[in-house]
């Protein structure tokens, strides 16, 4: 690590937040702390556990905000309701209650002041938001921990920056930081990447091959887009985190596992869990502790540092941009959409640059000739999730196409415009087979 991006704790400042507590209306348990984030349902891993049969496994989230506390419906069976109207996304009123199935859930907010991390990077990250420094205050408690770390943020919000700079700032960071993409290859193909395989366990399989959980040894794996691991590969990781052990494709025994895991994903995985495409143990076994990175637009008083310092790294004489508009730009592809920027100012000048990136185009509509004609029809004998799986495969397929000849076939400029992972783009191009 080079002396800039050494670690060093100073202290926290602290600053004044809003802080909640949630209770059972009319239960015996005490009142549950809500951090930033915690999940509602009858599973037993969630952190705020229900026995209603009404109520879904996992049924909502309770998130708090500068403003108080809001909950977002994960897909419940029952819906989730706030003053008596079925909600996906709302604030519930100070000294209010989220109801759900037969039970009310009691919020109260409170203030209290909070610790911040004091300046404004930690490793090779970047931010001197109030956001970002209480992010990079949790950064250094999670790495001086063992446990597995769920990292959750949008495209291009410095996830795998995070997770890098959580090893770097732990004990294993003289030790491998080895990086696995789960959305990047099949299921048979990622398991032999994670575990490795013997020589002949499979066609192909021509000599021994060592998988992350050996190539890292004491440091640290990184697992990407772990909400695209494939339901097949998902109960294998869940056994080797559980019991800290793995086995080679193609063998019978056993070997320890000494990595640390971090893991990162754009998707909503408690939404995935109730749609039954991931599992629920998987995902309250890695969520032991989440880390959520706010996208750029809700810290946009990072945006002139963050815009400085790549322009430093690059040498670059000081450009004069607008940062007003800079700033009020929503950068769907975070700070990756941001540093794309930069780079063709500086090669370009900044008016060239402002009028060729997406948020100026004025025409961003898809062409009619891809608009995908009519979506599947809706035959109500069928069952729901047949139909909605339909849909969904037109959505993608029509918006991958749609999307890819705008773009001129550019998949980083497809996903930077539509807030996607380049993986998870380039998955959706395997599989509605347009690669072909
Ligand atoms: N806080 C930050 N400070 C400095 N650079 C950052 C920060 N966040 C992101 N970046 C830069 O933005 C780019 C994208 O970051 P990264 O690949 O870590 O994002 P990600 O969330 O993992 O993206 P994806 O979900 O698409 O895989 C990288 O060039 C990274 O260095």
């Amino acid at each position: 690590m080079s002396d800039d991006q050494t670690i060093e704790y100073q202290g926290a400042a602290t600053e004044l937040f809003s802080t909640a507590y949630v209770r059972v209306a009319g239960g015996t348990d005490p009142p549950v702390k809500l951090e930033s984030s915690l999940v509602v349902g009858s599973g037993t891993g969630a952190a705020l556990t229900i026995a209603d049969p009404l109520v879904s496994r996992v049924h909502a989230q309770l998130e708090l905000g500068e403003d108080g506390v809001w909950v977002r419906d994960l897909g419940s069976r029952n819906g989730t309701f706030v003053e008596g109207v079925r909600v996906g996304f709302a604030r519930v009123p100070s000294g209010g209650a989220v109801v759900v199935g037969h039970t009310r859930i009691a919020i109260e907010v409170d203030r209290e002041t909070r610790p911040l991390w004091p300046t404004d990077r930690f490793g090779p990250l970047l931010g001197g938001s109030v956001k970002m420094r209480e992010v990079f205050h949790r950064l250094l408690r999670v790495a001086n921990s063992d446990a597995v770390a769920l990292i959750h943020g949008e495209t291009g919000t410095g996830k795998e920056l995070v997770a890098r700079a959580i090893h770097e700032a732990s004990v294993r960071a003289k030790r491998p930081f080895v990086v696995v993409d789960c959305g990047a290859m099949p299921g048979n193909l990622l398991e032999s990447e994670l575990f490795g395989h013997a020589k002949g366990a499979f066609t192909g399989a021509v000599s021994t091959h060592l998988g992350a959980v050996e190539v890292a040894a004491e440091g640290t794996i990184f697992l990407d887009e772990v909400g695209e691991l494939p339901l097949d590969v998902q109960p294998k990781l869940l056994r080797a985190l559980e019991s800290h052990t793995f086995r080679r494709i193609g063998e019978t025994n056993y070997r320890p596992i000494r990595a640390r895991f971090l893991t990162a994903t754009h998707r909503n995985l408690a939404a995935m869990v109730n749609e039954g495409t991931f599992r629920e143990d998987l995902f309250f076994r890695l969520n032991v502790l989440p880390i959520a990175i706010p996208p750029l637009r809700d810290r946009r008083d990072d945006i002139p540092l963050i815009v400085a310092e790549m322009l430093r790294a690059r040498g670059a004489p000081p450009l004069d941009l607008p940062m007003t508009e800079l700033s009020a730009r929503s950068w769907p592809g975070n700070v990756r959409e941001l540093r794309s920027f930069i780079e063709r100012a500086v090669t370009l000048g900044a008016e060239e640059a402002l009028a060729i990136s997406p948020a100026t185009r004025p025409e961003t509509k898809v062409p009619a000739e891809h608009s995908g004609g009519a979506f599947p029809p809706v035959d109500v004998s069928r069952p729901f999730k047949d139909i909605r799986d339909e849909w969904i495969d037109h959505l993608e397929r029509t918006y991958v196409t749609s999307a890819l000849s705008y773009h001129g076939g550019n998949v980083t400029a497809v996903a930077e415009a539509a807030g996607l992972a380049r993986s998870y783009v380039h998955r959706l191009i395997r599989k509605h087979g347009l690669d072909r």
